[in-house]
């Protein structure tokens, strides 16, 4: 490799264009800001200028970074890694006519989905203006149905080399598949690779494990969570071996198996949206990938004889590489082993890696979400985890964000971790709940307000866009409002229920509202008094009635049922509670079988630390019970 050539030489501008975009005056000017701004290998080069697209900003940092020492240091370091050795090729060069050992197939999605890989038709693509693509349903989907079984196209294992943790109690993953495996077969040039039969090692060989091999024996790329440099790769690695061929076939265009590159190219990125210092991180990355890639594997050589500059060559993988690290980022699944027990100890947390797979990528958030995802052998699946209405949109909770989290709170990790202002139904509705708090009386499930027609007020559905007359909601509101009064004045419960009807039939069941029939209860008997028998029994009371009119899952309630148990805990006479009569103790006992329940759904939103942080009421609860005794 020509080192001096490479940077000296002086890139033509972006073949994807198809014209030129770097002018010697853009790049003077590029230069001068770049040379005036300071910059550190370790805390990335700090590149100040707005880009309008990955390719265009590839070029003019790989230009910019050549007249200074980023490109050295990064040479630099790349030249220490010591000198290239194929060590792969030699020693695995048998397994090429052996048998093969592959895993059996994954089962079919319920039915398959003509237009969509490895979906069922249960469910079918729509364009919006707010989220753009989505997945929605078809026809009634009940809870548990498998939508989605998809193997990843490009996946990233954090390497748990055979030295790593106790072999016996240890699962490892297929680096090609993602297979979880007891038996491997490992690459003898890096030794850090394992594969789960021969096949997936040459497949892995012959499409990408040659080019990264000597890297990964070198550590050249980070594991970490957060970095998505190794997968970019793979995934520019992937469309090499196909030849960067990106138009979709004719009336395929979401999924094609041969080739999923042109959807892979389709996938949603949002690179002109990023914080400058993130830009900066991944043009680092990619450059430092390309060179890697120029200086220690023989990547370029497949376009020897084409007629293709070998620069612009350089530059076209550059863009690439940017583009793919921030479709990674969006788009990449964490790989978790299911229902591991505490024992395996390593990345049960933290996951096992990262998977592309482009049709579960269709998927948007919810903070609320309606379906699931987990690995299944080789694959991952997408499980309803409740009834889907027809038309209703299939979402899933991308990782880190949980139920007992604020509106702001979740924002605050959407924003930052995946780059987008969540518009999900429940933080739309908490946002404009006070502009359109009613149920539609013509949809039964829209959110309604009040518009003005013909000075008149009436209900506006913001979804099925019908008026409806406001009278039977304003006769139910009035009602409400007597049962509130009467049961302050009595107490008697069947006030509340009443109360929770009328605002059942008002409200729709995802309504703040709802909770004032909680707080009624809540107020009288938890905050007021030091009897914790009595809090649990209305406290347990006020849930099942709200469970009526709202989902279970409804996270509001949720939160409040949290913040219930911990309210009941911190009472000052919880821990006194020793002698108990046989309704208390059976009280007692659906305090329990609740806390289990609850946990569970909390473990449905993906909240480790919530989990661990459940785990210990869960303790104090039980040893509570345990020291109770029946008078
Ligand atoms: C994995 S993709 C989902 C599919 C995407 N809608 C598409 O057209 O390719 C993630 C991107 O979808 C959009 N998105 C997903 N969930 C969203 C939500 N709850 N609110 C707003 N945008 C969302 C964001 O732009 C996000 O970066």
């Amino acid at each position: 490799m020509n080192t001096t050539q490479l940077i000296n030489g002086k890139g033509r501008g972006c073949i994807m264009n198809g014209q030129s975009n770097l002018d010697s005056e853009t790049e003077s000017d590029n230069l001068e800001s770049v040379k005036s701004e300071p910059y550190d290998i370790q805390t990335k080069y700090i590149f100040n200028q707005k880009f309008t697209n990955e390719c265009d900003a590839f070029i003019n940092y790989f230009q910019a970074i050549k007249n200074n020492g980023v490109m050295l240091n990064i040479m630099q370091e790349i030249e220490n890694m010591g000198d290239y050795c194929d060590l792969f090729n030699d020693v695995n060069k048998d397994f090429y006519n052996s048998s093969l050992n592959a895993y059996s197939e994954p089962i079919p999605a319920e039915e398959q989905n003509e237009s969509m890989l490895y979906a069922s038709n249960l469910i079918r693509l729509i364009d919006t203006p707010e989220k753009g693509r989505c997945l929605v349903a078809n026809t009634v989907i009940p809870k548990n149905k498998v939508l989605i079984l998809e193997p990843p196209v490009v996946l990233q294992v954090k390497p748990l080399c055979t030295c790593v943790g106790d072999r016996e109690s240890s699962l490892y993953r297929c680096h090609n598949c993602g297979i979880a495996c007891k038996m491997f077969f490992t690459c003898e040039g890096c030794n850090v690779c394992i594969f789960c039969s021969r096949m997936c090692m040459l497949f892995a060989y012959e499409n990408y494990h040659r080019y990264e091999c000597y890297g990964v024996q070198r550590h050249f790329w980070s594991m970490e969570d957060t970095d998505y440099s190794y997968l970019s790769l793979r995934m520019m690695l992937y469309g090499a071996s196909k030849k960067f061929k990106t138009n979709p076939i004719v009336g395929q265009p979401y999924g094609n198996a041969e080739n999923n590159y042109p959807f892979i190219s389709m996938l949603e990125y949002n690179f002109t949206e990023l914080p400058r210092v993130k830009i900066n991180e991944i043009l680092y990355s990619s450059a430092r990938n390309l060179l890697y890639l120029i200086m220690k594997t023989n990547f370029f050589n497949l376009y020897n004889d084409k007629k293709v500059d070998r620069e612009e060559m350089y530059l076209y993988v550059g863009g690439l590489l940017v583009k793919h690290y921030c479709q990674a980022q969006i788009n990449n699944i964490i790989l978790k082993y299911p229902n591991l027990p505490a024992s395996y100890g390593i990345d049960v947390i933290s996951g096992t890696g990262k998977a592309i797979c482009p049709t579960i990528a269709l998927l948007n958030h919810s903070c609320s979400p309606n379906a699931t995802l987990m690995v299944y052998y080789d694959s991952i699946a997408v499980k309803s985890v409740k009834t889907i209405k027809p038309g209703e949109e299939v979402t899933i909770c991308y990782s880190e964000v949980d139920a007992l989290m604020t509106l702001s709170e979740r924002q605050t990790i959407t924003e930052e971790l995946f780059f987008f202002t969540c518009k999900c139904y429940f933080c739309e509705y908490e946002r404009h709940w006070a502009e359109a708090p009613y149920k539609c009386l013509m949809c039964g499930i829209g959110k309604a307000k009040n518009v003005e027609v013909e000075n008149k007020s009436v209900g506006y559905c913001t979804r099925c866009q019908k008026y409806f007359s406001l009278s039977s909601l304003a006769d139910n509101l009035k009602v409400a409002r007597i049962c509130q009064n009467l049961y302050k004045a009595t107490y008697a419960i069947e006030h509340v229920t009443r109360l929770a009807e009328c605002y059942g039939q008002v409200f729709p069941p995802n309504s703040w509202n709802l909770l004032d029939v909680y707080k009624l209860l809540y107020e009288k008997h938890v905050l007021g008094e030091e009897k914790p028998l009595e809090a649990i029994k209305y406290g347990l009371l006020s849930f099942n009635i709200l469970e009526h009119y709202v989902s279970r899952l409804y996270l509001p309630l949720l939160i409040a049922k949290v913040k219930f148990v911990v309210g009941v805990l911190n009472m000052r006479n919880f821990p006194k509670i020793k002698n108990v009569s046989e309704p208390e103790f059976d009280t007692m006992r659906i305090f329990v079988s609740e806390i289990i329940k609850m946990k569970e759904d909390l473990e449905f939103y993906l909240p480790e630390q919530r989990i661990l942080f459940h785990q210990e009421i869960m303790i104090k609860v039980h040893e509570a019970f345990k020291a109770m005794q029946l008078n």
